[in-house]
């Protein structure tokens, strides 16, 4: 069902630049929202409509002949659907997804999208995926869906890596939400991996939790992988990025860890006054 926006100027920016941008009732809008009423009147939007605004401008990035990298998330869902409209439109042609996960792969074969995978083609022209957090140099968290392994194997095989998400993803740094920042580990010996994880940012008065999807904690959560999730939640800043990423990576059992640094090329942020698009410098 078609939703109602207000127009919005969307506005180049390197990362370190201000975000706020004005709407205006004579700019270009970015997705392909229907004009906002003659009124100007305030409209709220969902956060699900942002997501969805920050998607149909990722998707202007998609062209015919390319093979793009499929997300997952609430977010990615909202772009795969537009893919999959303009390819019925016939204003797309010959894409190829690949997708980075069960449920997306699911979701794209429904909707006819063409599909391969990262063997058949290791370079990938274009990935459009959502984030859980933001940091101001678009290093990203991601993988509160699960699905962060394959994201990360496809998109850093994308020549571009487009990220889109609404404005609560934005953060100071990352682990800065509050919420998890999820690590893939094998099921064998989970929990001393995640005694392990906590040990390590002991500085950062890091807790660690085995993902589950039952309230006793019993049921471990399983990933397309068929690996399990340690999250790792953060009391104070957990300093420099590159090597926190080494010391995780080093502890035998995981497999990898939700930062995704230096990887997104261009993130797409949609929020209450428009829309923003920042360039890696
Ligand atoms: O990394 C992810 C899944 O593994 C998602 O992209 C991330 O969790 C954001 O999800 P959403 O778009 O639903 O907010």
């Amino acid at each position: 069902m078609a939703i109602s926006y207000p127009q919005f100027i969307v506005s180049e920016k390197s990362p370190m630049e201000a975000k706020i941008i004005v709407p205006s009732s004579s700019s270009q809008a970015s997705p392909s929202p229907p004009p906002l009423s003659s009124s100007m009147s305030p409209v709220v939007l969902t956060q699900d409509e942002l997501k969805k605004i920050a998607a149909y401008k990722a998707v202007e990035y998609v062209e015919s002949n390319m093979v793009i990298g499929l997300g997952t998330g609430s977010t990615a869902k909202h772009a795969v659907d537009r893919i999959a409209e303009l390819l019925n439109q016939g204003k797309l042609h010959n894409i190829i997804g690949i997708p980075t996960s069960k449920k997306t792969y699911d979701q794209a074969v429904s909707l006819g999208i063409p599909l391969s995978d990262l063997n058949s083609h290791p370079v990938v022209d274009l990935s459009i995926d959502g984030a859980d957090e933001v940091d101001p140099f678009l290093n990203l968290v991601k993988g509160r869906g699960g699905s962060l392994l394959r994201e990360k194997m496809v998109e850093s095989s994308s020549k571009k890596f487009v990220v889109i998400v609404d404005e609560s993803k934005m953060v100071k740094h990352l682990g800065g939400s509050g919420l998890a920042m999820p690590v893939e580990v094998v099921p064998y010996g989970d929990l001393a991996v995640a005694k392990s994880l906590q040990a390590l940012f002991e500085d950062s008065g890091c807790v660690a939790k085995r993902r589950t999807l039952d309230l006793d904690g019993k049921v471990p959560f399983v990933t397309d992988n068929g690996n399990h999730i340690v999250e790792l939640f953060f009391k104070k800043d957990i300093g420099d990025l590159n090597t926190a990423s080494d010391k995780i990576l080093r502890i035998p059992g995981v497999v990898e860890h939700g930062m995704f640094l230096g990887l997104a090329t261009t993130v797409i942020v949609a929020g209450e006054l428009g829309v923003t698009v920042e360039n890696k410098s």
